[in-house]
């Protein structure tokens, strides 16, 4: 079976030298809420990976984004997330404003790399935060 692609964001505070990330508490399905994760959903049939992410993150935290570098993964280039899905994920700035969670989340963090461990993470996102981890550089 063709797993479904999933498109999401590591929100930082800079795209040069990231110091914080967003980190997203589900509110839904009851199996996955209150569990963190990041910010983005499943692509459309048909509809580019990039374009997905933005529609995504306009739709669950109202702000727009910049795009950085794609996180890659082991699997194929992505990470496989749960036995359906495979995710691919890109650093990404926010445009202006600030993201609420206006659906899918009833919460949202910034984590520095102290903190990135406090929030309890989906299991398929854990490789994924300890490769953040190396990337976060310490506060200034
Ligand atoms: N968005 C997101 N989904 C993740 C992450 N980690 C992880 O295991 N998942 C899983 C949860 C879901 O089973 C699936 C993504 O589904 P979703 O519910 O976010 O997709 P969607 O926004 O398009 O929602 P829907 O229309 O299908 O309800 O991937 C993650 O970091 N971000």
């Amino acid at each position: 079976m063709t797993r479904r692609l999933v498109v999401a964001t590591a929100i930082v505070d800079s795209l040069h030298r990231p110091t914080r990330l967003l980190a997203a508490r589900r509110s839904r399905p009851a199996e996955l809420a209150g569990r963190w994760e990041f910010p983005g959903g499943k692509a459309e049939p048909g509809e580019a990976p990039v374009d997905a992410v933005h529609r995504e993150i306009r739709e669950e935290l109202g702000v727009t984004v910049t795009l950085g570098d794609e996180i890659v993964g082991p699997d194929d280039g992505g990470w496989f997330i749960t036995d359906r899905h495979v995710m691919r994920l890109w650093f990404a700035t926010v445009d202006q404003g600030d993201p609420v969670p206006l659906v899918e989340h009833d919460a949202l963090e910034w984590l520095a790399h102290d903190a990135l461990w406090t929030v309890d993470w989906l299991d398929g996102d854990v490789p994924i935060v300890e490769t953040l981890a190396a990337r976060l550089a310490p506060p200034d």
